[in-house]
């Protein structure tokens, strides 16, 4: 569906995020704009400490941005906002962590992690409807309700994230920023939690940001998907546009990169190394970002992105 026709869920503008002091701030996130559409998995994809946390949690609200604007259904969620709409934000985005070890509180039975969400909202419901709705939530990602009682440490780690899951399903979210959900999972099991994952988005409408550091899944998984580098975008396409015509080097690297099947494949492959300074970026030279084909978005020098324009 052309892009203009399609429903903005999330649109994050020109967003900008420090950290370190104000006298020696470390920009983290620069600059970034991109818009998500109700319904679509949007990837974001750049190497460890390339900024991808941060705007993850910039749009859950846990980071404070240091300029630009994040809009949810038409909305602005960033800087600040009634306590309504954070009640509403809240309750509409959720995420799912990386290490399902990590991020759930091991004193608690499942119970009560998966009710967190509940109580956060000051949710007073009858001790039976929660547990109702518990039980609901450990249904819908495929765990038996009496899991209730246990501790994370009694499952496995495709378990936890199951559990992680549902935690993030019981307050009935409209958004979901997915960080890393699947890298710290065994091979064998990743691609159940994917499957759980899409199973959801057509049951429920969910719309997902899947944050990973390679995009060896993201292909299947995401309709459009972002390169980020060091805190700045450096490509936006569809997924198949960007598997089809990679154009930043940067994107390159990433490709060659991905793990192949086939153990002669993985042999031969051969491996692109990313050099920033390949651009001469310069006053007279800046980085441009410009559209190449219909929804395909570059960062490049003029002579680079004139060149890209000539191998369409
Ligand atoms: N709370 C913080 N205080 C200071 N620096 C931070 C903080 N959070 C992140 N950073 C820095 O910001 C940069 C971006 O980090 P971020 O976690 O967003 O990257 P990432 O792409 O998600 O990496 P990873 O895949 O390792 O999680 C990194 O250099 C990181 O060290």
């Amino acid at each position: 569906m052309p892009s203009e026709n399609r429903e903005v869920l999330l649109d994050v503008k020109n967003l900008c995020v420090d950290f370190g002091s104000r006298r020696h701030p470390f920009h983290a996130v620069s600059d970034v704009s991109f818009q998500i559409f109700r319904g679509e998995t949007f990837g974001l994809v750049g190497e460890s400490g390339s900024g991808k946390t941060t705007i993850g949690r910039s749009i859950i609200r846990i980071h404070p941005t240091a300029s630009g604007e994040v809009w949810f259904q038409g909305k602005r969620i960033s800087g600040k906002i009634s306590r309504e709409l954070d009640r509403e934000v809240t309750r509409k985005i959720q995420m799912i962590f990386q290490d399902p070890m990590a991020s759930l509180n091991e004193r608690a039975k499942v119970d009560y992690i998966v009710s967190e969400g509940l109580y956060a909202q000051g949710a007073r419901l009858p001790e039976e409807e929660r547990k109702a709705r518990v039980a609901k939530a450990l249904s819908d990602v495929g765990l038996l309700p009496e899991f209730a009682s246990r501790f994370p440490h009694e499952f496995s780690g495709g378990q936890r994230q199951r559990i992680g899951i549902a935690r993030a399903l019981i307050l009935d979210p409209d958004f979901i920023v997915a960080d890393e959900p699947i890298s710290a999972l065994d091979v064998s099991i990743r691609a159940q939690v994917l499957n759980l994952m899409s199973q959801l988005q057509r049951e429920r409408g969910l719309t997902y940001l899947f944050i990973a550091h390679d995009l060896s899944v993201m292909r299947f998984i995401c309709d459009r998907i972002a390169v980020i580098y060091k805190g700045r975008l450096q490509e936006l396409a569809g997924a198949e546009q960007l598997f089809a015509h990679p154009f930043h080097p940067y994107t390159r690297a990433l490709l060659s990169a991905i793990p192949q099947p086939n153990p002669v494949s993985e042999k031969q492959k051969k491996l692109v190394v990313y050099d920033p300074s390949c651009h001469g970026y310069d006053d007279s030279n800046p980085p441009l970002w410009e559209e190449l084909e219909p929804g395909h978005f570059v960062r490049g020098s003029r002579r680079e992105l004139d060149g890209y324009r000539a191998q369409l």
